[in-house]
């Protein structure tokens, strides 16, 4: 990719987040990441190219040098910092706008600094391992939160009975961001059951949300639909699907084809999600066990009594288990965070200069990994502990809102990197993306938003319904049962 002659008809729209618009390149497997800021925030225009720059080193630095290390060198692809041509950036900007979804027209490319991120194509398979006419099929996950948190600072019992995803629904229902209640839970997922995370990866493709998304060849082929009140297709998917799974037409006697198609996909799924932990020295694979949480959410719609105490738990290198544990570097909860990072903006106030010594802003670097890994666990006053338990509790929240992309195609028998499946055989890559840096300042935010959900959740799923609907509800107990 020659940087100097750049030209936007190379490009095509391929996605976007909250906070980064993703093009792809028509021809080699490459994407570019630009960030994106509030459309009414003039302010960023005057963010120099140098201080955006400095930006996304940053999240460069904190992939390498932080999330990789902690993650697993295999899952991660930190990409590099280009600078760009601003007038094929700003050409770019115009040719993508008509392929945003509308909810996220809230945001504006940057067009200014002229910096963005280069990455591999994660939805692509390198091209050797492509023998087959069937192109690679890609499923990103956003997992979220998979544990309950232990903390002893929670103040709300539910906390501890229901995950964060399944109330936080609630919430978002309440103020519109969705229009159905997913029932997807993440503690299904990241429980390492294959029949739980099964119902978990059913329920993603019944409600995807932001949480799946599924594309073909680097083509999205399944989301949410821009129109939130529209289902997805899923006898789509399992026409796309059928030419990967030929042989799924022999089972279920046929009744029912498209499910046993999916059936299979979700157990290719599942495979990957749980391969690449390591064996004991008697070939099975060691687990993680979550001892310090309960290992189930009360709001989860896998049904209680087929929950049993197996040894279930994640193989120990899978991906799963690699982000949950990043995951529960968060072991005060944001209850426990908040006053810390109080203890540590009142010490800034006296000491503004000592911002840059405690890394604060970055620079992410080896020094910041270990206050990470070294950050005591009992508070001895300190404002050094209150920094090195806000930087573990920053890590821990960027693996929570990390995806997971899971890249397979069919493949030739002796082909490695194959999971270990009777029928049919795929060569697969699994990769974890969206590892940026979450900001120091956003921790009061977290701490509102908590409190928020929490008290959203009770209200809706405790509060006395009103008179009206409660008269309804004694005359027709059975459709209105508590779920
Ligand atoms: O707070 P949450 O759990 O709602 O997570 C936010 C995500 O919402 P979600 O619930 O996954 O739909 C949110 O995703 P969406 O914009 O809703 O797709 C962002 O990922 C946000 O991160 P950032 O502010 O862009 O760095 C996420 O914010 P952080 O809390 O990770 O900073
Ligand atoms: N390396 C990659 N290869 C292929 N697709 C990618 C890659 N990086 C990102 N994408 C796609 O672009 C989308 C947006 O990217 P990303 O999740 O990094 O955005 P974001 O704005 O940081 O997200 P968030 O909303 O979580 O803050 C992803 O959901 C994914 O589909």
């Amino acid at each position: 990719m020659e940087l100097d002659k750049m030209d936007e008809n190379d490009w095509k729209y391929h996605g976007e987040g909250n906070k980064s618009l993703v093009v792809s390149h028509l021809q080699h497997c490459r994407v570019l990441r630009l960030l994106k800021f509030p459309s009414e925030d003039s302010a960023h225009t005057r963010q120099t190219a140098e201080q955006a720059f400095r930006h996304i080193l940053n999240i460069v630095d904190y992939s390498k040098y932080v999330m990789k290390p902690l993650l697993g060198e295999k899952y991660i692809h930190s990409g590099e910092v280009v600078k760009l041509p601003l007038d094929f950036v700003r050409q770019l900007s115009l040719k993508v706008q008509q392929e945003r979804p509308e909810l996220r027209c809230d945001k504006v490319m940057d067009t200014f600094s002229g910096c963005g991120l280069c990455l591999p194509n994660l939805t692509q398979l390198p091209l050797h391992h492509l023998r087959d006419h069937r192109p690679p099929i890609c499923v990103e996950i956003k997992p979220k939160c998979g544990f309950l948190p232990f903390s002893r600072h929670i103040t709300k019992e539910c906390k501890r009975k229901v995950c964060r995803f399944c109330m936080h629904q609630h919430y978002k229902l309440a103020n519109g961001k969705w229009k159905r209640l997913s029932r997807y839970c993440p503690l299904d997922l990241f429980s390492g059951s294959k029949q739980r995370m099964y119902v978990a990866l059913k329920n993603l493709l019944e409600e995807p949300q932001n949480n799946l998304k599924i594309f073909k060849g680097g083509e999205l082929i399944f989301s949410c639909k821009d129109d939130a009140k529209q289902q997805p297709d899923l006898n789509d998917l399992i026409q796309h699907l059928w030419p990967y799974f030929p042989h799924s037409n022999g089972l279920y006697n046929s009744h029912q084809p498209g499910k046993a198609v999916l059936n299979e996909f979700i157990q290719v799924i599942c495979s990957s999600l749980l391969s690449g932990g390591d064996s004991n020295r008697s070939g099975e694979p060691r687990k993680m066990h979550l001892s310090e949480s309960r290992p189930h959410c009360e709001a989860s719609p896998f049904p209680r009594d087929l929950l049993r105490n197996g040894n279930h738990g994640l193989p120990k290198d899978s991906v799963l288990s690699k982000i949950l544990q990043v995951q529960m570097l968060d072991n005060l909860d944001i209850e426990g965070i908040y006053p810390l990072y109080k203890r540590v903006e009142q010490y800034l106030e006296e000491f503004p200069k000592e911002r840059n010594r405690l890394q604060i802003d970055g620079p992410y670097n080896e020094s910041f990994m270990d206050t990470v890994k070294n950050c005591p666990t009992e508070d001895d006053g300190s404002v050094e502990y209150a920094v090195g338990k806000v930087h573990q509790y920053r890590v821990a929240m960027t693996a929570k809102d990390c995806s997971i992309m899971i890249t397979f195609a069919p493949c030739e028998e002796d082909e490695e990197h194959q999971l270990n499946l009777e029928k049919p055989r795929f060569t697969y890559s699994v990769s974890i993306l969206d590892l940026d840096p979450k900001p120091y300042e956003g921790i009061p935010h977290q701490y509102k938003l908590d409190t928020k959900i929490v008290n959203y959740y009770l209200r809706s799923t405790q509060a006395p319904p009103p008179s009206s609907l409660y008269k309804e509800r004694q005359e027709c107990t059975l459709l209105f049962h508590a779920v």
